[in-house]
């Protein structure tokens, strides 16, 4: 990671957990978001159904205030995660609850209120602001379609906004495509905030920005978060990011949670090999740790058709049997560290059946990465 990055950013996590007794804002049960595969004509008549098993039986929580970085390789469907959360998408199966409330059948005025409630910030800001629209206009229409604002006292709070995320008002008349990425995420955040949502989604918000960029956009992320009481999903493939945003990392593989827990603990002693196969691809990390480099090799398998049992068993470095390829192993608590209050929860992976001493011989990561 970049040390103008890491400098940069400003230490303000530490959010209420929902697993250290907070009533959770956000919580998922056997989440599933699955796509229908286009099939040609005849393989439809002949075939099955196929299907991508995008988001494949997620649980999680997130507390108000508090930060829940997803992280994973691409395509493992941390977007389509954030979507289906947001209800963006319409879920395959399981539950969502927002706020008390059972949200995974919204429809109507229900769901109204939770576009409110629950934003969603995109990693292209471009694509996502109307190019025919000035950058007023567009942080103002939600003003105006949950009827909080009209006329002038619309204009003032647009005002306040652009003040609020860090630019002038005097630029409300321009269009989207007169300002940098970093500007236009701004106005991509102005436009989230209007509404005063309770959770923001943000999916790779900073991906396509510059270092520098990055790290003013996570500290006005943080700063806002404090101010206005919001709580983030923030989804990112760039651990280095995550670690400086999230309270909590739920670290996701092929449609499904591997390991989740404290930032801490998931960094400084991941458990799961996929874990620590994503930290060990980290220069800096490896550097500091002195941790052995451990490369995944190859893709992960097809959505479409996932590998039985345990998930990453087809790449796995610490595989060791056909026992991985029989049982879904899955997440259940494990021992947390002193430094931290929440739970955390890792795939019951037969690695750790294994008693310390033959992991520690077979292990090919060495003795200085947790498991
Ligand atoms: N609308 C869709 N229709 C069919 N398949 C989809 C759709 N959206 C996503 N997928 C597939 O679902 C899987 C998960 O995609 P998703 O975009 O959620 O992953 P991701 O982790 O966010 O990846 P990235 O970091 O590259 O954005 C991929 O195999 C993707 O091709």
């Amino acid at each position: 990671m970049s040390s103008q990055f890491e400098s940069s950013v400003t230490d303000t996590t530490g959010g209420q957990s929902a697993e250290s007794g907070g009533e959770p804002l956000l919580s998922a049960k056997g989440l599933k978001k699955h796509f229908p595969v286009e099939q040609s004509f005849l393989d439809r008549l002949f075939g099955d159904d196929e299907w991508v098993h995008a988001v494949d039986g997620v649980d999680l929580t997130l507390a108000e205030r508090e930060t829940l970085g997803v992280v994973g390789e691409s395509g493992c469907g941390k977007s389509t995660l954030g979507r289906t959360l947001s209800r963006l998408y319409e879920p395959t199966a399981g539950t969502i609850h927002f706020d008390g409330e059972e949200i995974s059948d919204a429809e109507g005025d229900r769901l109204k209120a939770l576009r409110k409630d629950v934003q969603v910030i995109f990693q292209d800001p471009l694509s996502s602001l109307n190019p025919r629209k000035t950058v007023g206009e567009i942080v103002g229409k939600p003003l105006a379609v949950h009827d909080i604002a009209t006329g002038e006292a619309k204009d003032e709070r647009v005002a306040e906004l652009f003040e609020e995320v860090g630019l002038s008002p005097d630029l409300r008349d321009r269009y989207p495509h007169e300002f940098s990425g970093g500007q236009r995420q701004r106005v991509g955040i102005a436009r989230a905030l209007a509404v005063e949502p309770k959770l923001i989604i943000a999916d790779e918000p900073v991906s396509a920005l510059d270092v520098s960029v990055q790290a003013q956009i996570i500290n006005l992320m943080k700063r806002l978060q404090q101010e206005y009481g919001l709580s983030y999903v923030f989804i990112a493939h760039d651990l280095s990011v995550v670690r400086h945003v999230s309270d909590r990392i739920a670290v996701m593989y092929l449609g499904k949670i591997v390991e989740e827990g404290p930032t801490h603990d998931i960094f400084e002693a991941p458990a799961h090999p996929y874990t620590k196969s994503l930290l060990a691809a980290i220069p800096s990390i490896t550097g500091e740790m002195g941790r052995r480099t451990v490369h995944l090799d190859g893709n992960p398998p097809s959505p479409i058709d996932p590998p039985s049992g345990c998930p990453f068993h087809t790449r796995c470095p610490e595989y060791i049997d056909e026992e991985c390829e029989a049982d879904e192993p899955a997440l259940q608590p494990v021992e947390q560290s002193a430094e931290s209050d929440p739970e955390r929860h890792r795939s019951a992976c037969h690695w750790n059946d294994r008693d310390e001493a033959d992991r520690a011989a077979q292990s090919p990561y060495g003795n200085d990465v947790g498991g």
